[in-house]
């Protein structure tokens, strides 16, 4: 039986796609597979027992991805599962920071006792008047799955978009609308727009991307979008110019204590993905990409381990082995199998980084004496028999 534990709230919709082999466990110990969402997991202790985590959603900076190569755990995540939630609400901020219609709405709740609210509104509506995002110029900084879609639908709006993301993949590259324009500096957005939206991980090279010089840069009443992560913003910076006016607003799905507080901000509580359509596919993606993971041994969209599919197996067996990438992997690995005297009919062995994985289909049952050897060989992290 492979123990799931759930350390979020996941939809039913994947987890019913489990099978009767699979049962859920309270206790993430004895856990085989886990299914996350946004709970920190760098503090966790790994067991033995953990073969993988499959993040239902996009951002992994909330887990310990070299601890868990290390161990031989492999991290799945959903790439573009929950693209299309997180693209609606960033295209409503826009529209929030364009309009008060935050005030419009406030001042309606307040004033709702008012027998003749269809007439004072009348006076009351310049208050909260604003301006159309049709013809302004919105910079998106990461095209990857939301990136691109937000990039493309507000080509449709009417704005003119430039386009930021030197690592953008071919199939990122044919999904964008030849109306983006592909700009090569994060300096031409900064300069040139009037909206700016961030869309990239929380890497080393992005985090406070967003801090009082690339502000300076920036036009005079410049709204920010963040639906990426907090750390991609220097708050005390954002604060600042904020209460100067040169950020007109700064529409936030991160709020912190400082944050929340902060003149000119329009904050939700990490909604992007929470529809109902995001948490399905993101709970039948993880669900699919684990269960093709224990019953195959084959990974797909992972972030720590290399991408590495040898199919269903219709051989008498089929072992995985987790080991660093170094030279004369496949050669020791080779040897221990044709030293227990057995045929390896099929194997692909993949690197990435630091790390590396084989898929070994063999004519005969592997024997606890091969396991062990395998074992033995320096660099091997991980081995396991999958049928
Ligand atoms: N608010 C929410 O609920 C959600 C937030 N997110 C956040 O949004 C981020 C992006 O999500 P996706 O678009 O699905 O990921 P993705 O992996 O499809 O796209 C990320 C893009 O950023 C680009 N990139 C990386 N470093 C860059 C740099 N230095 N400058 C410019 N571009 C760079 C990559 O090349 C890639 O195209 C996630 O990492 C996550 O932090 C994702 C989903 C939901
Ligand atoms: O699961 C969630 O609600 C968070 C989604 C998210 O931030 C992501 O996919 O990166």
């Amino acid at each position: 039986m492979v123990k799931v534990n759930c350390l979020n709230p996941i939809s039913k919709v994947g987890t019913s796609k489990f099978t009767d082999n699979y049962e859920f466990t309270d206790n993430f110990e004895e856990a085989n597979a886990v299914l996350v969402r946004s709970a920190a997991m760098h503090d966790m202790e790994l067991s033995d027992n953990l073969l993988a985590v499959a993040r239902a959603g996009a951002g992994v900076n909330n887990i310990p991805l070299d601890k868990c190569a290390e161990k031989g755990v492999v991290v799945f995540n959903t790439p573009g599962a929950n693209a299309n939630g997180v693209k609606e609400l960033v295209l409503c901020g826009m529209l929030l920071a364009s309009r008060d219609i935050i005030g419009g709405n406030k001042w309606v709740e307040n004033n709702k006792e008012d027998e003749n609210i269809n007439k004072t509104m009348e006076k009351a509506k310049k208050n909260f008047a604003g301006n159309e995002i049709m013809g302004k110029k919105l910079g998106v900084i990461g095209l990857g799955a939301i990136g691109s879609l937000i990039a493309n639908a507000a080509t449709e709006l009417g704005m003119e978009v430039y386009g930021y993301d030197p690592f953008i993949s071919v199939d990122g590259a044919w999904r964008l609308s030849s109306e983006v324009k592909h700009v090569n500096t994060r300096e031409e957005i900064y300069k040139e727009c009037d909206f700016i939206t961030v869309h990239t991980p929380l890497l080393d090279d992005t985090r406070e991307m967003i801090n009082k010089d690339t502000i300076a840069m920036m036009k005079d009443g410049v709204v920010i979008l963040n639906f990426a992560r907090d750390l991609l913003v220097c708050d005390d910076d954002m604060i600042a110019a904020l209460e100067s006016g040169k950020v007109k607003r700064y529409v936030t799905d991160f709020p912190n204590a400082k944050i929340a507080k902060a003149k000119n901000v329009i904050a939700t509580p990490h909604l992007g993905a929470s529809t109902e359509e995001s948490e399905d596919n993101c709970a039948v993606m993880a669900v699919k990409e684990l269960k093709d993971f224990i019953e195959n041994g084959n990974i797909i969209n992972s972030v720590n381990y290399p991408k590495c599919d040898l199919g269903v197996c219709d051989k008498v067996t089929r072992i995985t082995i987790c080991h660093k990438n170094i030279p004369n992997m496949i050669g020791q690995l080779s040897s221990a199998v044709a030293a227990e005297g057995m045929n390896i009919s099929d194997m692909v062995d993949k690197s990435r980084g630091d790390y590396a994985y084989t898929i070994m289909d063999l004519d005969s049952k592997a024997t606890a004496e091969l396991v062990e050897k395998i074992e033995a060989i320096e660099g091997v992290i991980k081995v396991r028999i999958v049928k």
